[in-house]
């Protein structure tokens, strides 16, 4: 049954949701922004209601799956491990994609939802609010880059894990974290290598 409902989980994540969306309406997200076929490049290409509607469906397809098995026999202990990863790697390596995703943000979002009752995916949330308002203000309220923003995305999650030890969260839980913060490395893993580079060419750079 693990199997199975990870089988489920990751079709749910390699759902393109933002991307298709966006063909729908004409765009390529490919080809926009930093080219992630996220909901992000879909609100500033077509507009707020699409963006929207993006940003709900790919945390949806992450969300539905584990809130749904939460708490049934097939999901008890180390089972929810793959089964919580299935939609990130979907959303990472969608098959719909040939195997090219996006950075999985929205995904993560509703993975986490599903898994803490929203509890974590808020205290994720507030993390990278105030690192987004930190950077804003080391900016004097400049936009910051997108190799900044995947630095936010990837120390946030990595600032958050002390919540989970605190709150003592179960062993798998932990390891579910472990997972999706090295898949969050992966998919950011250009921006992060740029993000670094600046840093030690150009000291005052971020
Ligand atoms: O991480 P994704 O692919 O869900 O996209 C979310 C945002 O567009 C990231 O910039």
């Amino acid at each position: 049954m693990t199997l199975w409902w990870t089988a489920v989980a990751f079709i749910s994540g390699s759902l393109m949701f933002s991307y298709w969306l966006g063909l729908a309406a004409r765009k390529n997200l490919k080809e926009i922004g930093d080219g992630n076929p996220g909901a992000l490049n879909l609100w500033q290409s077509s507009g707020y209601r699409l963006g929207a509607a993006g940003v709900a469906l790919d945390f949806l397809k992450g969300y539905l799956p584990i809130a749904l098995l939460m708490g049934s026999a097939a999901v008890q202990g180390f089972r929810i491990v793959p089964i919580a990863a299935a939609p990130i790697l979907g959303h990472a390596f969608s098959p719909f994609l040939k195997g090219r995703g996006g950075k999985a943000i929205a995904v993560t979002f509703g993975v986490w939802s599903g898994l803490t009752e929203f509890e974590f995916a808020l205290v994720y949330a507030i993390i990278l609010a105030v690192l987004l308002i930190i950077a804003k203000t080391v900016r004097k309220g400049r936009p910051t880059s997108s190799e900044a923003d995947s630095f936010q995305v990837v120390s946030g999650m990595l600032l958050a894990f002390p919540y989970l030890y605190i709150r003592d969260f179960p062993a798998p839980v932990m390891w579910c974290w472990l997972g999706n913060f090295l898949l969050l490395v992966y998919t950011h893993r250009r921006e992060l290598s740029t993000f670094f580079r600046r840093i030690r060419n150009e000291p005052g750079a971020r």
